[in-house]
């Protein structure tokens, strides 16, 4: 089953597809551009893994980590399906980052790696910007960088845990305008989905709504405003979103 969270006539509501139509919770069909698309699950703690490809590490010339690189993401980085995103207008390059992203379904502490598919209420898709001379130029830790307004894209669909039987070879494809620009498979990372539960559980108790992103593989390039970005997931959904024309860098000193 996919789900999703929309806006449609004044009230938010879940969402269902249905034979590539939108069904509503009173079980009217509606084409997806009637509604607005929310993030399909209201965050709790957002986690993001950095360098979990070792190809999008060489490329960015960085060493693979030897531990999960974890940063944090604030939920008001978060927007839907078909949102929009300000590039800074002193970035000199910005690139998507298309990710496989767990959404946990029950509280998980010290859960081992052989059972925990059984804590993942199901997958989305998420587009994790990056504006990389912010990040090798000025921050440290990321978090200016990596939890800006509506700057990481999350959706369309929830899909349904047991739908995915193999979370770990789904390919991974952006398109920029059309063009395919990012081309990877979730079987390439570095530490993989049952890992990443087993560790961060270890110290963390997970929760209903807690989101794991779990890095980008190769083919991250500058976006410019009005170029139209899709990163897909195999299986999983194509969360599209459109590159705006953004301030300067809020903070800045
Ligand atoms: O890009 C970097 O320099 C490393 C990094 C984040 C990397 C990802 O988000 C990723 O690989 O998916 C950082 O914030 O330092």
């Amino acid at each position: 089953m996919k789900q999703a969270r929309v806006a449609f006539e004044g009230k938010i509501q879940q969402a269902w597809e249905d034979q590539g139509r939108v069904r509503l919770a009173d079980g009217r069909h509606v084409d997806e551009s009637e509604v607005v698309w929310l993030p399909p699950v209201v965050p709790g703690t957002i986690l993001a893994l950095g360098l979990n490809y070792a190809d999008h590490a060489a490329e960015i010339a960085s060493q693979t980590p030897e531990e999960p690189m974890v940063f944090l993401k604030g939920a008001n980085t978060l927007v839907g399906h078909r949102a929009f995103t300000p590039r800074p207008a002193d970035a000199t390059v910005m690139h998507y980052e298309c990710e496989l992203a767990i959404v946990i379904g029950k509280p998980a502490r010290r859960v081992p790696k052989a059972s925990a598919y059984d804590y993942i209420a199901g997958y989305t898709v998420a587009n994790d910007y990056a504006v990389r001379n912010y990040l090798e130029g000025f921050y440290r830790p990321n978090f200016r960088i990596k939890s800006r307004d509506d700057c990481t894209p999350l959706g369309p669909w929830l899909v349904d845990v047991a739908d995915i039987p193999d979370p770990m070879n789904l390919r991974l494809t952006t398109r920029v305008n059309g063009e395919t620009t990012q081309e990877g498979n979730t079987r390439d990372m570095i530490f993989d989905v049952p890992f990443l539960i087993e560790y961060f559980s270890a110290f963390m108790t997970l929760q209903p709504g807690d989101l794991i992103l779990t890095g980008t593989p190769k083919g991250t390039v500058d976006v410019r405003p009005g170029d139209d970005v899709v990163t897909e997931i195999e299986g999983i959904g194509a969360l599209h979103n459109t590159i705006i024309e953004g301030a300067k860098r809020a903070g800045a000193v």
